[in-house]
């Protein structure tokens, strides 16, 4: 059911699903990151288009998988919760999408990582320099889309403070990878920044162009915030045990790179003798065999850093929801954004 639907239209009886309300939402999102990615010099074009799945890497027209854009989904319905239109938020969803898919390609480039949604990578194709440019192009993109919306100074002071906690959370993950006593409430309050900022400022972005009050943008805020940190210890236990195929990334790639997810520093501080089998085997230099990143995951499994890790991430999302109760959203907006929300906690890419 392709769910046809404008912001206070009446919608189908039935509620829509998760899939139902991305596509939705990605019908209003995509012309306008198309005409967004237009706007950029020639030079740059190409690689985004190629990061967005739009083309290969030769500059033909594909069909690749361009992301599931729920950031820009939390805007549209946030807005649409505050009491406006979902499409008045839409330069912010633009925003959001571009500012996040700068984030990618920065990554991308500092992890070294080869694949990204079932594609090679952008840096791994045109070059490092190429995609840090490309990066540079899309974050200035998203500010110009701000800056042509309906709420300007507002819409920047929120994704400004989205992308410097970003930054900051990149900044801790990466000097995590050189230090052997990183603690849980660490690496918490790194994947906080790291992710939990940028869907907190998606669904703040969306209040503020509803005009929404500061007491309903702090708790939808809050809701994208708690709803953020379920999604990266989601996208943590994917990394160790998502299916390749359904993840689009390779194999246990946290693991080869002796990554400081949440599930390892939960069973590298378990004190338990899987967590101490653990820390003999990852906390070195040398590159982890396949064979070692297996029985990494398995250590993991072991110590208990996979269950807490699921356990973190279904409290996160009661967290999330009674924020969200607090919010008082308008009904069917309510009704999406607990669909999206379990979603994000139940997703298997
Ligand atoms: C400054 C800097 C370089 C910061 C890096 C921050 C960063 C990459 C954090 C990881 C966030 C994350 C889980 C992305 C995947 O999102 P997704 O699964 O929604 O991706 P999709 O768009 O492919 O669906």
């Amino acid at each position: 059911m392709a769910v046809a639907r404008s912001s206070h239209s009446i919608r189908d009886e039935a509620q829509p699903s998760a899939a139902e309300i991305l596509a939705w939402s990605r019908g209003l999102l995509d012309p306008a990151l198309r005409l967004a990615v237009d706007t950029m010099p020639d030079s740059m074009r190409g690689i985004v288009a190629f990061h967005f799945g739009w083309r290969d890497e030769r500059g033909r027209p594909d069909a690749g998988a361009g992301g599931k854009a729920i950031r820009p989904a939390l805007t549209l319905l946030s807005a649409e919760a505050a009491g406006a239109a979902a499409e008045s938020a839409l330069p912010a969803a633009v925003a959001v999408e571009l500012a996040h898919n700068f984030s990618l390609l920065h990554d991308d480039v500092m992890d070294g990582d080869r694949t990204r949604r079932h594609r090679p990578t952008a840096w791994s194709v045109f070059g490092v320099n190429a995609a840090i440019l490309a990066g540079d192009a899309l974050l200035a993109a998203a500010f110009e889309a701000l800056a042509a919306g309906p709420a300007p100074a507002a819409g920047v002071r929120v994704l400004s403070r989205a992308v410097l906690d970003l930054v900051e959370g990149q900044s801790a993950d990466l000097a995590f990878e050189n230090r052997a006593d990183v603690t849980l409430e660490e690496c918490l309050a790194m994947a906080a920044h790291k992710t939990g900022a940028l869907l907190g400022g998606a669904c703040a972005l969306g209040a503020v162009h509803a005009a929404a009050s500061p007491a309903v943008t702090a708790r939808l805020r809050a809701f994208g915030e708690r709803l953020g940190l379920a999604f990266q210890l989601v996208d943590d236990l994917l990394g160790i045990w998502g299916d390749p195929a359904v993840t689009g990334k390779s194999v246990h790639s946290d693991l080869h790179s002796r990554k400081k997810s949440l599930p390892v520093v939960a069973a590298l501080t378990s004190g338990t003798p899987a967590g101490a089998e653990l820390a003999a085997l990852y906390l070195r230099d040398d590159p982890l065999t396949d064979t070692a990143a297996a029985r990494a995951a398995s250590l993991v499994e072991d110590a208990g850093g996979r269950a807490w890790a699921t356990t973190r991430a279904g409290e996160l999302l009661a967290e999330a929801l009674a924020e969200l109760d607090a919010a008082e959203a308008a009904p069917a907006a309510d009704a999406e954004l607990r669909t999206l929300a379990h979603l994000i906690t139940h997703r298997d890419h």
